[in-house]
C-alpha cells in the first residue's frame, strides 16, 4: 500500500510539475491549473487558503475518491440494461430521439436532458451502490433507536445496499425497474433515506454534483454512438450478479460495441 500510494504521489506531483513548466494559469477546465492558481491568489484572512501541501492530497481525493464509484456505476448499468434490453431499448431511443441525428459530439449541454436516463440512474443506485456502508460514524451520546441502547462512541455503519432492497420501503424491490422512479420526487441527494448512494449529512459526498455529470455524460456518449451485446456465446443469464467483497464495491463486465 506504502508503494502505491508513493507512486501516486509521484505521478500527482509529475502533473503539477508539467503544469507548471506549461505555465498556463486560469484555465478553469483544468483543475491542476484551477488549484495553482488558488494558490497564488490573495485570499481574506478569515476564508480558507489553498496552499501548496494542499495540492496532492485534493487530487488523490478526486482520483481516489471520485473515479472508483463512478466507474463502478456506470458498469452496474451497464449490466442492468444488458439484462433489460427493452430499458436498453428505450434509453437509447429517447436519448437518440432527444440529442437527434448525426451528433459528431455529446457535450456537458446535453446532459440532463434525458429525463429517462435518471431514473435509470436512481434505480441503478438503489439496487447497486457503489459504498454499499458509506462512511463510519461514531456517535456523539447515548441514544436509544428502536429499543435498542446505543452507547456514546459507538461505530456505526449504515447499510445504503439493505435499503435499497427492503421491502417496507420498495414495491417489488429486487426488480430493476427505474419507471418506479416515474412519478416520485425521491432524489439521491441526501434528503430520502431509502436512497442514499452519496450518503447524507455533513459528510456527504462533495463530488456528487461531478461524479453524476461524469456518470451522465459518459453513458450518453457510450449509448448514443454504439449498440452493445454480450460476446458470441454468452447468455443474459451468465452474467455474473454477485459483488465483490470490498466495502467499495468492484465489478467488470465484458460487452461487444457496434458503431452506428
Ligand atoms: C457516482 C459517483 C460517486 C458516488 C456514488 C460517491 C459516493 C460517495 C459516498 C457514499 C461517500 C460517503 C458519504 C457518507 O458517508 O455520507 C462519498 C464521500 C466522498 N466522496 Fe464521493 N461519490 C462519487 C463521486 C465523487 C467524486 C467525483 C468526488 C471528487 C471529485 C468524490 C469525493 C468524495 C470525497 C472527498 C468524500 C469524503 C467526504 C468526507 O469525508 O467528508 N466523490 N462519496
Amino acid at each position: 500500500m506504502n508503494k502505491a500510494f508513493s507512486n501516486l504521489t509521484n505521478f500527482f506531483q509529475h502533473v503539477i510539475d508539467e503544469q507548471l513548466q506549461i505555465g498556463q494559469l486560469h484555465d478553469e477546465s483544468n483543475l491542476v491549473s484551477t488549484m495553482l492558481d488558488m494558490i497564488n491568489k490573495p485570499t481574506k484572512l478569515s476564508s480558507f487558503k489553498i496552499t501548496s501541501d494542499h495540492l496532492i492530497p485534493m487530487m488523490s481525493d478526486v482520483v481516489l475518491a471520485g473515479v472508483n464509484a463512478g466507474t463502478v456505476t456506470m458498469i452496474w448499468i451497464m449490466i442492468e440494461l444488458t439484462r433489460h434490453p427493452k430499458v436498453m431499448k428505450k434509453l437509447q431511443e429517447e436519448i437518440r430521439t432527444t440529442l437527434g441525428s448525426n451528433k459528431e459530439r455529446i457535450t456537458e449541454e446535453d446532459v440532463q436532458k434525458v429525463e429517462y436516463l435518471n431514473l435509470v440512474i436512481k434505480e441503478t443506485f438503489r439496487l447497486h451502490p457503489p459504498s454499499p456502508l458509506l462512511l463510519s460514524r461514531e456517535t456523539m451520546s447515548d441514544i436509544e433507536i428502536q429499543g435498542y441502547h446505543i452507547p456514546k462512541n459507538t461505530h456505526i455503519k449504515i447499510n445504503t445496499y439493505t435499503i435499497g432492497r427492503d421491502p417496507k420501503c420498495w414495491t417489488n424491490p429486487d426488480e430493476f425497474n427505474p419507471e418506479r422512479f416515474s412519478n416520485t420526487s425521491i432524489n439521491y441527494k441526501g434528503q430520502h433515506y431509502e436512497l442514499l448512494p452519496f450518503g447524507a449529512g455533513r459528510r456527504s459526498c462533495p463530488g456528487m454534483n461531478l461524479g453524476i455529470t461524469i456518470l451522465e455524460l459518459g453513458l450518453l456518449n457510450i449509448l448514443y454512438f454504439f449498440d452493445w451485446s454480450l460476446p458470441n456465446g454468452m447468455n443474459i443469464e451468465d452474467i455474473d450478479m454477485e459483488e465483490d467483497e470490498d466495502s467499495n464495491v468492484t465489478k467488470t463486465l465484458e460487452l461487444v460495441p457496434t458503431l452506428l
